[in-house]
């Protein structure tokens, strides 16, 4: 199986890096010149994944049409840009491998909705779980949910994917692990927020936990499985990427702890903070589905300007309410 790449950011081309274990070819996208310059001369991408020696089979191009000659594709744009990319990128029949991790602006549709809609032939798979770039590119051990409802085809990608540090677990719950992906990432920023404003670590497990329950009452509203939502693409995800600055979510969230205005935090940047536009979205259609998601709320006044100060006491002073989900 020949494997193509769509989008040469740092997860693109850490996956590509995966891909290409064993000396296997891969063909990796990317949107910017200068990244198909540095792959092609000196096997790097110092743009987006630098310090980081790639695979002398991983070869780049700038031309979308150019992957017609692969088959599979692992589809790593940023989610507002998915349906755009796809639109231009020759699939027919062919896999497609969602990796990104967010909702749609404006249509609110998960991913693997854009991608069935501008390819409607094209079998869905979903790649997510707990994964710096980073540290996959660095070899270190990692471990993903790979959802596709097809056993046959979800074997196959989980064969082809595979590398002895880097293990995909199995699901078909293509919703669910599309949802942990994309909700994690409105949490994490919240969780920066309670670090950057000193709020201490207290809260910050009790914004996991409480994040969780909201992650859960919204993907079982939309079809998925707790099991799913509690596993690597949801829970492992959430614990992760709550934890550390490695997390371009969370370091939002700090600066916006303290103090810091949203739009000169999101300015000018050239790597990619998902949460920031599923925030927004993601409060609309969990108010559309009468699913209540308060943190997520919070974190929406948080980009819309308001004080740490004054969101997390609105959150503490909500009326006692039992645990559960
Ligand atoms: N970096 C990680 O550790 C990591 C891990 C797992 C999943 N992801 C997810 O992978 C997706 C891609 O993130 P990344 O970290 O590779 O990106 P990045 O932040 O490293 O780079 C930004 C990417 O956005 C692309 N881009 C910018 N404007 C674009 C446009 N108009 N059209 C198409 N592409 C455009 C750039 O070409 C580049 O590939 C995101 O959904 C992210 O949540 C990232
Ligand atoms: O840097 P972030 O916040 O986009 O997180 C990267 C990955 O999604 C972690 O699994």
């Amino acid at each position: 199986m020949r494997i193509g790449v769509i989008g040469g950011g740092a997860w693109g081309t850490a996956l590509a890096q995966v891909a290409a274990h064993g000396g296997r070819e891969v063909l990796l996208w990317a949107r910017e010149p200068e990244v198909v310059d540095s792959v092609t001369a000196e096997r790097r991408n110092h743009l987006f994944l630098p310090g980081i020696d790639l695979s002398p089979t991983i070869r780049a191009t700038a031309a979308l049409t150019d992957l017609a000659a692969t088959d599979a594709l692992l589809v790593v744009a940023p989610a507002q840009h998915v349906g755009a990319v796809l639109a231009a990128t020759p699939v027919g029949r062919r896999p497609l491998v969602l990796c990104a991790k967010g909702i749609e602006a404006g249509s609110r549709r998960l991913v693997g909705e854009v991608a069935r809609a501008v390819h409607p032939d094209a079998p869905i798979a979903v790649l997510s779980g707990p994964t710096f770039a980073h540290e996959v590119a660095r070899g270190l051990p990692t471990a993903v949910t790979l959802a596709c409802e097809d056993e046959g085809l979800r074997a196959a990608l989980s064969e082809r994917i595979a590398a002895p540090h880097f293990r995909p677990y199995g699901s078909s719950d293509v919703t669910g692990a599309e949802i942990g992906g994309a909700v994690k990432n409105v949490l994490a920023i919240g969780c920066g927020v309670v670090e950057g404003a000193g709020l201490g670590q207290n809260a910050r497990a009790a914004l996991i936990a409480r994040g969780f329950a909201e992650m859960t009452r919204f993907g079982l509203a939309r079809g998925a499985r707790a099991e799913t939502l509690a596993g690597l693409s949801g829970l492992g995800d959430l614990v992760l990427t709550c934890s550390s600055t490695s997390s371009r979510n969370f370091s939002l969230g700090v600066g916006l702890g303290r103090g810091e205005p949203a739009a000169s935090l999101l300015a000018d940047r050239r790597t990619v903070a998902e949460g920031a536009f599923t925030a927004p979205v993601l409060a609309q259609a969990a108010r559309e589905a009468g699913v209540d998601m308060p943190v997520t709320d919070a974190v929406c006044r948080l980009l819309g300007g308001a004080s740490a100060t004054e969101v997390v006491g609105a959150l503490l002073a909500r009326p006692l309410r039992d645990e559960g989900v």
